[in-house]
């Protein structure tokens, strides 16, 4: 096993689904996945490989922020020689025009963490953006099923709670659709250690309306990103 994840060599799959919350990894293995075995629990972050439409998939938990995702991005490339990440996480839309539910894939990510300024001895603004072949598999995927998906730049913040939303304002106005809290980590990382990563989001709050969905629907009804996910990344 890795430090953070029990798995043995060979229980992972090359493809690998990551949501925040390990309740959704469950979910989705249970829902999508045939033959669906849990390789990992440690720490709770839990982990699954199945089969999708033939082709062996993973599903593991990442957790919140960037410190966590990090964690379980670095030892899955490096320990386990995954190559294909899609991240499938929830968001808040900052702009008018993003509704509940909406599915968003982020082709670039700003972020206000250090992690970056750190790698770059604060030097160098680097610009984490998602993989190409994956996002333009993932655009063919949410037409072929009819699926409405927005693709633009999102902010990866450190803190899900902020005393600056003026800054989500002026992030808008230079066309950034939502935040999460992991995006910039996991392009970073697969950059860095050769993989592809991909992030999708579904629309779980609306920062400007106040609406939101609850708990249950974060873990269990995000398919149609789920959908568009499996697709992208059996291709
Ligand atoms: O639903 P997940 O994938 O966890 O993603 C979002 O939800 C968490 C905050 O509620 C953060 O991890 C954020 O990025
Ligand atoms: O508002 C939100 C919703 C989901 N994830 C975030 O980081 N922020």
């Amino acid at each position: 096993m890795s430090t953070h994840i029990g798995a043995e060599p060979g229980d992972i799959a090359e493809r690998v689904l990551l949501p925040g919350d390990p309740l959704r990894a469950k979910w989705i293995a249970e829902t999508y996945l045939k033959d669906a075995r849990c390789y990992s629990t440690v720490r709770n972050m839990l982990g699954f490989t199945g089969m999708y439409d033939g082709v062996e998939v993973s599903v593991q938990g990442s957790g919140m922020g960037m410190p966590s995702a990090s964690i379980y991005a670095h030892e899955l490339i490096n320990d386990y020689g995954v190559k294909k990440l899609v991240r499938v996480g929830s968001c808040g839309a900052i702009v008018a025009s993003l509704r509940l539910r909406d599915v968003v894939a982020a082709i670039g990510s700003s972020t206000d963490s250090n992690m970056n300024r750190a790698r770059f001895d604060g030097l160098i603004d680097y610009a984490p953006v998602a993989d190409f072949e994956l996002l333009r598999r993932s655009v063919d995927a949410a037409a072929e099923k009819g699926i409405s998906m927005r693709v633009g730049p999102v902010l990866a913040a450190d803190a899900f709670y902020t005393d600056r939303p003026d800054l989500y304002d002026r992030l808008a106005d230079y066309g950034v659709l939502a935040v999460e809290m992991e995006s910039a980590a996991l392009y970073t990382i697969a950059a860095r250690f050769g993989a592809q990563a991909l992030t999708l989001l579904t629309v779980s709050d609306h920062i400007k309306t106040g609406e939101r969905t609850t708990a249950q629907d974060r873990e269990q009804t995000f398919g149609q990103m789920v959908e568009i996910a499996l697709q992208t990344i059996i291709a």
